[in-house]
């Protein structure tokens, strides 16, 4: 999407041909800084430290981890030393292990000589692969927002509410939430986004909110409690989230105050649905809540706020008192029953386990594995 008129992804191969570049999204809104990445500890390093975040981000980015780590050591040891480094840099996100499986199936039956070579071109599939879904969610999220369109008066805007950030910064391009409201956007419906500002860490108010703005969709930061006030107030029209792990009987897991959102929807009438690639199921996973792992990140998220000062400084400050204790679970888990609708790449589905498994028996297969 684009950045001051430029087109930009969240991470690509540099023009030496090997090493990595991605935003880093740590310094955004306040500052627009490319990090290169250069070992699979950077890879790893990035995906921990939230330099990349976002589910679809963080497969793309471990796949080409495993790619820098067949650099150094394309040997079978190094092949599951790079996977054992990546596959622990978070715990939430399913396309984490996605794409290392991935990476790991075509390299481990070739030659050593070969995998370096061949995990770079898989790595660019599994980026272009992403691209490519994307585009699939927002063709078929288009639609419903087409069919709130035609019940509209002529020239009525389309409200939408999103939470966290899953546009393009947290994929590689067009992101799955926000991939049908830039189609919307781009074929000249009016259309406005709601953004929860998604504390602790703000992904909303930070990242959705500097990409909307960059790319001309018209967006109101809010504070996280704001929506169900909206939504009783016939404001918003749909809720599109995205998800780290859609477990097999369609509950989602999403960043934290996700199923607040869905229950007020629910209580309100308003659609509530999830964008999600095919890489996000988690077939393994019989049950959400009970098994989806919930990362629980450093208390200081909660603490300390950062942000740029009247004179352009950027400065943390504390705004908890001293000795408070803090809780940080960084996501939640939204039953299938509270979801309208899963928009994927092959359609929208009902969130249950005969829908999920007849757009994507391979993946049952896979997860058999
Ligand atoms: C298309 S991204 C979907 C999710 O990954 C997104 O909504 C989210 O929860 C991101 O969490 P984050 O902790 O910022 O990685």
């Amino acid at each position: 999407m684009k950045v001051d008129g430029k087109h930009f992804r969240s991470i690509w191969r540099e023009r030496d041909g090997w090493s990595v570049g991605a935003i880093d999204q740590r310094r955004l809104p306040h500052e627009f800084i490319v990090a290169k990445l250069t070992s699979c500890e950077d890879a790893a390093l990035a995906i921990r430290d939230m330099l990349v975040r976002g589910a679809p981000l963080i497969g793309a980015t471990a796949a080409y981890g495993m790619a820098l780590a067949m650099r150094e050591d394309a040997s079978d040891a190094g092949l599951k030393r790079a996977y054992d480094t990546l596959v622990v840099a978070r715990p939430t996100a399913i396309n984490l292990k996605w794409a290392l499986d991935e990476m790991r199936a075509s390299l481990a039956p070739i030659d050593a000589l070969e995998r370096a070579e061949a995990a770079y071109a898989r790595a660019d599939e599994i980026v272009e692969q992403d691209v490519e879904i994307n585009r699939g969610i927002a063709g078929n999220g288009l639609k419903l927002i087409e069919a709130i369109v035609a019940r509209k008066k002529p020239g009525e805007t389309v409200n939408v509410l999103t939470h966290c950030n899953a546009g393009w910064l947290a994929t590689v391009d067009w992101g799955t939430a926000t991939a049908p409201i830039y189609l919307a956007h781009e074929r000249g419906i009016k259309i406005h986004v709601w953004v929860d500002e998604t504390r602790p860490r703000n992904q909303g108010a930070s990242l959705t909110a500097w990409e909307l703005g960059h790319h001309g969709v018209a967006h109101t930061v809010i504070p996280d409690n704001t929506g169900g006030h909206l939504m009783q107030h016939g404001m918003v029209d749909l809720a599109i989230v995205g998800t780290d792990r859609v477990a097999a009987n369609g509950d989602v897991c999403n960043k934290i105050g996700t199923y607040l959102k869905a229950l007020a929807a629910h209580d309100n009438n308003v659609p509530f649905y999830v964008a999600l690639p095919s890489p996000t199921i988690d077939f393994a996973v019989d049950d959400g809540i009970r098994d989806i792992p919930i990362e629980q990140r450093s208390g200081t998220e909660v603490t300390d706020m950062t942000g740029r000062t009247a004179d352009g400084r950027l400065e943390t400050v504390r705004i908890v008192p001293e000795g408070s204790p803090v809780a940080n679970y960084a996501f939640d888990v939204t039953p299938a029953r509270l979801i309208t609708g899963l928009i994927t790449e092959r359609g929208v589905l009902k969130p249950d386990r005969a829908s999920l498994a007849a757009a994507f028996p391979e993946r049952i297969a896979a997860a058999a594995e």
